[in-house]
């Protein structure tokens, strides 16, 4: 049977997106590394599968890397999936689980959403590195880039601080970063230029997924680093190559992310199951 997708992206960050509420769907690793290629397949960042849930969320999702390697976060494609859902209940309010939790999205206007991405985990073992550490001066240095800070938005980022980005082959040190033995279940790499208080360029290394055009855990992992590090104000705009979000690491501790959730086409993909 042929399977409906929805290609979806926020801020450049592409998604396939697959309905699987009323149909079981048990996609093979080499099947999600299949649709996620860009030149065999459709081609995204992640595939991302809507279930249902069990507990009372509007839905679960599931979000997988173009690696086929699943995570418990992604922000950008959560703006999308809300996007969705509350198109087919007419709600601005959205709940989605994931495997690491319930995040609550608004509706804010069209193809604009906020999401609530919880609170962020700052101990060694919540992120999770090797061993202890201090995850706000992390000892690993690698090329021109060093001392970054660490946090779980969900799932594992480090933040490097640089000073632009024109030197950095981020080709070459981002896999390099993803697979360091500090990271035992790799993680998501940023580079952040603190450009004010108010703004940080950011690039990200996505684990399981290379360089990105956006990456929203990312963006609000580099705003709670920069913040721990008096870098910025509790609030910043990130921009990234794809497009920019606005990012705030609430009082409540709550990090909340705004930004677009966009439809780019539909298709149908042969039987791949
Ligand atoms: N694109 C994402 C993050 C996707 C998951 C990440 N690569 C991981 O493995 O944790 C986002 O927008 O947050």
């Amino acid at each position: 049977m042929p399977l409906h997708f929805l290609k979806m992206h926020g801020a450049g960050n592409d998604f396939v997106v697959l309905d699987a509420r009323t149909t079981q769907l048990n996609l093979s690793a080499a099947a999600i590394r299949h649709i996620a290629d860009r030149r065999l397949g459709v081609g995204c960042d992640q595939l991302v599968i809507i279930e249902p849930d069990e507990a009372g969320a509007d839905a679960f999702m599931r979000i997988l890397n173009a690696d086929g390697s699943e995570s418990g976060a992604c922000g950008n494609a959560t703006r999308c999936v809300a996007a969705l859902l509350a198109e087919e209940t007419g709600e601005r309010g959205v709940t989605i689980r994931t495997i690491s939790g319930l995040l609550k999205a608004e509706i804010l206007g069209p193809g604009l959403v906020e999401v609530d991405m919880g609170t962020p985990l700052l101990e060694w073992g919540d992120i999770p590195l090797v061993g202890p550490a201090d995850t706000l001066h992390l000892q690993l240095a690698l090329g021109p880039v060093s001392d970054p800070a660490a946090c779980s938005m969900g799932n594992p980022h480090a933040t490097f601080f640089v000073d632009g980005f024109a030197h950095l082959r981020i080709e070459l040190i981002g896999p390099k970063l993803e697979t360091h033995r500090m990271f035992p279940e790799r993680a998501n790499i940023g580079f952040a230029l603190i450009e004010s208080p108010s703004r940080i360029r950011l690039k990200v290394w996505e684990r399981g997924a290379g360089l990105t055009l956006a990456c929203g855990s990312g963006a609000c992992a580099a705003l709670v680093n920069a913040h721990r590090r008096g870098l910025t104000g509790r609030q910043a705009t990130v921009a990234m190559d794809g497009g920019e979000l606005l990012i705030t690491w609430a009082e409540n501790g709550h990090v909340l992310m705004r930004g677009p959730a966009e439809t780019a086409f539909a298709g149908e993909l042969p039987d791949l199951v």
